[in-house]
């Protein structure tokens, strides 16, 4: 077997340290600098003429007391290694990618490892690497941002932009639970645009999808508590979930839906109403505090109310209390 003399050895270790494309430091027991490869020169701006011998701490004085403090102390104490997560470590090294970079203060994200390294006759010594994982972190994000987008498609509706269906039935479950169990009232309201099939049908389905998200903008912008939801249920009909609400606060709050829907002012030549005007009724169910139903009964009760309120003559309101 062919075997290079040791200074052939050294010189092509030394050629390897320069060509890697990650940064290796090497620390002595007194954590004095011993290596800095070339990648630590071109990301740090420190040539070895400054770091070589110096101590650690004084080149890198951000990193005293922190995580690869207690890593480097690890390695040469109790010859642990090290691997600091990238998501609690960020970047610890003042490194950048190039000048540019290093002006608008934009480090390189950092894999860091800290490894024990024995040396013949000599105290231990540690290595470590530093990984630049820049790539990664930004694919990362994008995944995070693209996810968060999906999930906010997934629960709102396409054509007015408030929570959909799906977002409902999730939320109504959760405050049926929290009501029943927090022993609070729970309302829910069933909003229905009167003659709407006669407003598609004179104005065009493009002018009824219009009509849609001007009232679904005006409704869901009277929301004022962050738990309460304002939900197209389906069609012209929408939802709306009231936690913590008794039958007397729902029902003002039903009839001032029902008052702002119609000073929207939608004209409605086939309303049926002298004004002309796009109306909406409103069925309302409270689950009371001492006789909690099965969710399917409240909402049930809100349908039955809202049918009430159209059989009344539309415009109106129509509350019933959930058996
Ligand atoms: N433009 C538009 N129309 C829709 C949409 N979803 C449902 N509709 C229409 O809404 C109408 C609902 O009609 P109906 O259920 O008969 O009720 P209505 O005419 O409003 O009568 P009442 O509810 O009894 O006052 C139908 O003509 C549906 O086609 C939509 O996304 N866009």
């Amino acid at each position: 077997m062919h075997t290079l003399p040791a200074s052939d050895r050294l010189n092509l270790l030394q050629s390897i340290l320069c060509a890697v494309n990650i940064g290796a430091v090497v620390l002595d027991g007194e954590r004095r600098i011993v290596l800095w490869n070339e990648w630590m020169i071109r990301h740090s701006g420190l040539t070895n003429d400054k770091v070589i011998g110096s101590d650690f701490f004084t080149t890198c004085p951000g990193l005293r007391g922190g995580r690869v403090d207690a890593a480097i102390q690890q390695a040469l104490y109790n010859n642990f290694p090290s691997l600091l997560s990238q998501t609690l470590n960020k970047a610890p090294f003042a490194l950048y990618s190039n000048a540019l970079a290093a002006a608008r203060h934009e480090r390189i994200q950092q894999a860091v490892e800290v490894t024990p390294i024995a040396i013949e006759g000599a105290p231990r010594h540690c290595l470590i690497q530093i990984n630049d994982v820049s790539i990664a972190v930004a694919r990362e994000k994008l995944l995070r941002e693209q996810t968060m987008v999906l999930r906010s498609q997934t629960f709102s509706d396409g054509l007015t932009g408030i929570a959909n269906r799906r977002h409902f039935d999730v939320a109504m479950e959760k405050e049926h639970r929290r009501a029943k169990r927090g022993g609070t009232p729970l309302s829910l309201l069933m909003i229905d645009i009167d003659h709407f099939k006669a407003y598609n049908d004179h104005y065009g389905h493009q002018k009824g999808d219009q009509c849609l998200i001007q009232v679904a903008a005006a409704l869901a912008g009277m929301l004022k508590r962050p738990c309460d939801l304002m939900a197209r249920y389906g069609g012209e009909e929408f939802a709306m979930i009231l936690p913590e609400t008794d039958v007397e606060q729902a029902t003002m709050m039903a009839e001032t839906i029902r008052a702002r829907a119609q000073e929207l002012g939608i004209v409605h030549e086939r309303s049926g109403i002298d004004t002309h005007q796009v109306t909406v009724s409103i069925g309302i169910a409270t689950q009371k505090v001492d006789a909690p139903v099965e969710m399917e009964a409240l909402i049930g009760a809100a349908d039955r109310a809202l049918y009430q309120a159209k059989r009344a003559g539309r415009n109106r309101i129509a509350a019933l209390v959930p058996a």
